[in-house]
């Protein structure tokens, strides 16, 4: 079997987990590699001055090797800071009045890519399936081609990929597409994403289609596809199960004094559709007075790229929501918001879940969301909560029948929450199953082992993969 290499921006440093912001890409590539193994490489989290970015450092967990590089603080502020998360991630959130274009981050960006791919070239190997992750390093495999690297390399993009119309109105828009060029598999979270792609090529008169997969630009054919992302459903529905006995849960119970817990678990970030949300959480309980006293929305919201200016404004803007609303409609017995700043570990998460008889995940665009996957999974079987889940999360084209809403319809959504908290126990239940039996078809060992093959050129690969075996061992 070909040794795995899996470059990402963010990477769950092994000694500060639980600490690290949490994210979605990080939680899900870690479950994915944990039976298969390689050497994933990426940014440490820390910055330095420009003459002191020392050599990789290497941390070996279980059979996942890890390579951290630190960066620079030029490099953050440009690659990180600036074109990927002032241009890249407002753009493909169909942002565009947020996208903040500037000459030096735009060279930034392909000068870190440019480094990354020059710390990977020493380590990889011939046979190396290389597996590289989301739009801060999309010109990497390009860089790679350049210095001679011959390895299958393939692509996946977590966010969303938009329509033409959003796309072209980047810059560097054309460098963007033919650096995706130079992958093998280029693979999106949905069919959406991908068709918005194969327009960018057909729009900008790239290359042509081979079939309803294949393409072919220039000298270079490769895949492209989609390979929604998953959970690692039993074993998330194992740790939500447990969560009932831990003294956090007990206390967490005695809090809410016979009051239907409602969540949201977002990071602190415009695309999760947290403002709207408060909004239709207070429509709905100015609408429907007579359950005030009887709910409470949780809100947990660790801060994310704080030093990004939108970011830190929407910090101030949520907060002062919650304690307007709270303000409004509190009693003196009652917070109708808990507003939580902080990160939690995952099994805590999972017992809040279970716990919570509704969850609001409302982006107004999201990749995937893995939130409301690990919500489902949580569920209590015979007595399982509501799901109320936005349109344009990409986990709404596989969780059909979550309660399917417009985020930026506050009072439709606020009827929405009426409508799930009463919902029948036998409706729930019928939802609730047929969400689980998508959830374990699609877990995230499927989502793993489905771009893998496609990598390897189509041959399944056979020991340490995730057949059945090696996943009910994980399992246990
Ligand atoms: O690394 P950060 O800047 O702290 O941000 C956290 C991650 O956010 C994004 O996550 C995405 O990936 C999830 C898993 O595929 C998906 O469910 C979600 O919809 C996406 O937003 C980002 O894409 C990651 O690169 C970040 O690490
Ligand atoms: O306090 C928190 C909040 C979130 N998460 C995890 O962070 C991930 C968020 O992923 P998602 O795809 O929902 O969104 P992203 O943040 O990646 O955009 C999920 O696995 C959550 O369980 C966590 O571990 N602790």
């Amino acid at each position: 079997m070909s040794r795995l290499i899996v470059v990402s921006n963010r990477v769950p440093v092994p000694d500060k987990r639980g600490t690290a912001p949490a994210g979605g890409l990080a939680v899900a590539l870690q479950s994915a590699l944990k039976t298969r193994g390689g050497l994933w490489l990426g940014w440490s989290g820390q910055s330095c001055a420009e003459d002191a970015v020392g050599p990789l450092r290497t941390v070996k967990d279980g059979n996942i090797e890890y390579a951290l590089t630190d960066l620079t603080e030029r490099d953050v502020e440009e690659y990180y800071q600036g074109f990927a998360n002032r241009v890249l991630w407002p753009i493909c959130h169909y942002r565009l009045d947020l996208a903040e274009y500037g000459r030096r981050e735009m060279t930034g960006y392909f000068r870190v890519n440019r480094f990354f791919a020059s710390r990977l070239l020493p380590l990889i190997q011939d046979d190396d399936l290389i597996w590289i992750h989301d739009y801060h390093l999309i010109p990497l495999a390009a860089e790679l081609r350049r210095l001679g690297v011959k390895n299958r390399i393939g692509f996946f993009l977590h966010i969303p990929w938009p329509s033409p119309d959003v796309f072209l109105t980047m810059p560097v828009h054309d460098e963007l597409l033919k650096g995706l060029t130079a992958y093998d598999v280029i693979g999106f979270q949905t069919d959406h994403d991908r068709n918005n792609f194969a327009d960018c090529l057909a729009r900008q008169d790239m290359g042509h289609r081979l079939d309803m997969t294949r393409f072919v630009v220039g000298e270079r054919a490769f895949t492209t596809k989609s390979y929604p992302i998953g959970i690692e459903t039993t074993e998330f529905a194992g740790l939500a199960k447990r969560a009932a006995e831990t003294t956090l849960h007990k206390r967490m119970l005695q809090s809410l004094d016979g009051k239907e817990l409602i969540i949201g678990v977002d990071r602190l970030d415009y695309s999760k559709g947290i403002t709207q949300r408060i909004d239709a959480f207070e429509t709905f309980l100015t609408r429907h007075e007579e359950s005030q006293r009887k709910v409470t929305l949780l809100q947990i919201t660790p801060k994310s790229r704080s030093e990004v200016p939108e970011y830190e404004a929407m910090q101030r803007a949520v907060a002062e929501q919650a304690g307007r609303v709270n303000g409004a409609l509190g009693t003196v017995d009652w917070v109708p918001i808990r507003y939580v700043n902080r990160s939690l570990r995952r099994p805590a998460l999972a017992g809040l879940y279970r716990m919570a008889r509704l969850a609001l995940v409302t982006p107004l665009r999201d990749g995937m969301n893995l939130v409301a996957k690990e919500y489902v999974a949580a569920q209590n079987e015979d007595d399982p909560g509501v799901l109320l889940l936005s349109r344009f999360a990409g986990a709404a084209r596989e969780l059909k029948d979550a309660v399917l809403v417009n985020p930026y319809d506050v009072e439709g959504t606020a009827e929405a929450i009426a409508r799930s908290l009463v919902m029948p126990l036998e409706e729930r239940r019928e939802r609730w199953k047929s969400m689980m039996t998508v959830l374990c078809t699609n877990d995230v060992f499927a989502w793993c082992d489905t771009f893998l093959e496609d990598l390897a050129g189509g041959k399944a690969e056979e020991s340490g993969s995730h057949s059945v075996e090696a996943r009910s061992r994980n399992i246990a």
